[in-house]
């Protein structure tokens, strides 16, 4: 089964699955995967309607789609406009593909990407992550807002991502569940080395340079699978377990780029600070988020701006 088969026809919000188990025991997320001739049909769709030959990708966060705003010479998509692509449900997340240059250099971005929350399995998540990689995407620049664990991190901080914690995975929830696309990377990638360091470094330099340094980090990413905003007890653990920021989506996108080769550089956002005490009456909340990303986009824009200009393709 196609990933076509589980989306209406209109290619509506209803992109969600319904929660059964497919034949022969084989799990829904496998069916829901588009194989490699698929990818490589919508990839050829795409080029086909662009003049824009990118090498470089990137995933925009919830309220940090300024930076695909700011691409120029654009050609942009919406999501429903591309076949077998699921749509953006979320507020801050347009729904767009959006080509052009950025930095001197030829780039792809979503702005606005999927999470599992909006009912998607994390193999149609990432479908664009593939796509991408069929257009000849060599390295993947993932954003993304973020609640801070750590207590040194303020409201408005930036971190650079220097690994994740695939939470949803603990429970068998991985994007590569499923037959393995051999065209596509291993059966058991290694996840060792999920971000890139010269690009860390790259970041952390830039910062400096453009006096960043203040509110930049070096950190640890936790995903978990939404849309609830997690409670103390899970924040203190997440901590504990050596996170330094929490959020809802990017784990999925990186392991699909590093499982094709792609380079992978993520960084987050901290818009908001994690309620770790009971006598708080704080409460997260996702207008928080876009308030902060509002207040904060403009940097991040400029940061990764210049490291596409420095990023050698
Ligand atoms: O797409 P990202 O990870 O930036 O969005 C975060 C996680 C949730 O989608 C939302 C919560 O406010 O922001
Ligand atoms: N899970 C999670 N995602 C977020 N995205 C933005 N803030 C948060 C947060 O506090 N928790």
């Amino acid at each position: 089964m196609s990933a076509a088969t589980i989306i209406n026809g209109t290619n509506g919000t209803n992109g969600q699955v319904n929660g059964t188990n497919g034949k022969n025991g084989v799990s829904q997320s496998s069916q829901n995967m588009c194989s490699y001739e698929e990818c490589d049909k919508i990839a050829q769709h795409l080029l086909s309607k662009t003049r824009h030959r990118p090498k470089i990708g990137i995933i925009c966060g919830s309220g940090l789609g300024g930076l695909a705003e700011s691409v120029e010479n654009k050609e942009s998509f919406s999501y429903k406009e591309i076949p077998q692509f699921p749509v953006s449900t979320v507020p801050g997340h347009a729904g767009r593909l959006v080509f052009g240059k950025l930095g001197g250099k030829e780039v792809v971005a979503m702005q606005g990407r999927f999470h599992p929350y909006e009912g998607y399995p994390l193999s149609l998540c990432t479908l664009p992550v593939r796509v991408m990689k069929l257009m000849g995407v060599e390295t993947l620049i993932v954003t993304n807002a973020a609640g801070g664990l750590n207590e040194s991190y303020e409201v408005g901080d930036v971190m650079v991502i220097k690994d994740h914690i695939n939470m949803p995975g603990f429970s068998g929830n991985n994007p590569l569940i499923g037959e393995n696309e051999d065209k596509f990377g291993p059966r058991f990638p290694a996840m060792s080395s999920g971000y890139d360091r010269n690009l860390r470094k790259m970041a952390l330099e830039i910062g400096k340079e453009l006096k960043f340094d203040n509110f930049m980090h070096e950190g640890v990413y936790v995903m978990l699978g939404g849309p609830c905003f997690e409670t103390i007890a899970e924040c203190k653990l997440l901590r504990i377990c050596g996170a330094d920021v929490t959020g809802m989506s990017t784990v999925h996108e990186v392991i699909m780029a590093r499982h094709c080769g792609m380079r992978a550089f993520g960084m987050s956002l901290v818009t908001n600070k994690c309620v770790m005490d009971y006598d708080e009456d704080r409460k997260a909340n996702h207008e928080e988020v876009l308030e902060t990303s509002k207040r904060r986009g403009e940097d991040m824009q400029k940061l990764v701006t210049k490291m596409i200009e420095r990023i050698e393709v």
